[in-house]
């Protein structure tokens, strides 16, 4: 069954681990909209992983709910929730030297009945999905045999062919270089302007920038929500991060968030300040 409508919230969401003194987070509503890319930043151990895995139904909240078109997450199977939320982790270990082919053929695997075997309509996916990011030729490949980067574009491709209406992504722009970011938020944009809702962490607010959607900028001591031009702004960046970031419009009309990582300083020429939302 293809599943189309897609809203996924979260009410009062908290998340503690057993034994932990404090909460990763507590009472967080955010709603991932269809076409409004939802990015979620906040320094190292802040919780992003965690409430993605919450919202993908892979990890059980402390309190609250999260639903999938007003429905409660928990009440799905598994195989009732894959066809909803596609879910790319952070890092996985491949343990077995299966080909890159098969790996993304693996993204089928909700769609297919009990014992049925992927047909030449999921090859074809599979192989349009690899062609989308740019690694069609990676295809024959063993997946031991591809760098950090590389198995990170074919996980991307994995959850692409999932074909759920909600795509969760923690960090895919993680070990990628500058143009497989490009590649990967090419793809972020489109799957939006299709319609789709997307959730993705990241530690660049550049990349929220990018999507234009709603940013959750999870802090240490608060969490702020909205859309991507009020929440990526200096003073609440420097809140959550511990530094001044500057949001910078360059020369393309592309705005972009410039941390100041110290150094050498100049009296030459800058970009300009992004003029007030
Ligand atoms: N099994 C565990 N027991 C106790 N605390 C844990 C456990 N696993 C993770 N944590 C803590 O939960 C918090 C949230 O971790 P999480 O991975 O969600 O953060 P994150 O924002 O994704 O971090 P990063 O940006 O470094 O990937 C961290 O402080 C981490 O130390």
């Amino acid at each position: 069954m293809v599943v189309t409508t897609a809203s996924l919230a979260t009410h009062g969401l908290a998340f503690a681990h057993p034994g932990a003194r404090r909460p990763v987070f507590e009472e967080l509503s955010v709603t991932l909209r269809p076409g409004h890319p939802l990015i979620i930043l906040g320094p190292n151990g802040v919780g992003k992983s965690t409430l993605l895995r919450c919202l993908a139904g892979l990890a059980l909240p402390t309190r609250g709910t999260v639903t999938f078109a007003g429905m409660p997450l928990r009440g799905l199977n598994d195989a009732q929730r894959a066809r909803r939320i596609a879910f790319m982790a952070q890092s996985e270990a491949e343990t077995f030297a299966f080909t890159v082919a098969d790996i993304v053929l693996t993204g089928r695997a909700a769609h297919l009945g009990l014992f049925h075997r992927p047909g030449k309509a999921d090859r074809g996916r599979a192989a349009r999905a690899l062609h989308r990011l740019g690694i069609g030729h990676f295809a024959a490949r063993s997946m031991h045999e591809l760098s950090g980067g590389e198995q990170q574009m074919v996980r991307m491709a994995r959850a692409l062919v999932q074909d759920s209406p909600v795509r969760l992504l923690d960090e895919p722009m993680a070990h990628l270089d500058l143009a497989n970011q490009r590649q990967v938020l090419d793809v972020v944009r489109a799957l939006a302007s299709e319609g789709l809702a997307i959730g993705m962490s990241s530690h660049d607010p550049s990349h929220a920038l990018a999507c234009g959607g709603d940013v959750l900028l999870l802090g240490r001591t608060r969490a702020v929500a909205g859309p991507v031009e009020q929440i990526i702004a200096p003073a609440l960046l420097k809140e959550a991060y511990g530094l001044p970031i500057d949001v910078l419009r360059t020369e393309r009309g592309r705005d972009v968030a410039v941390p100041d990582f110290g150094g050498p300083s100049s009296a030459a020429r800058y970009l300009s300040r992004r003029p007030d939302p």
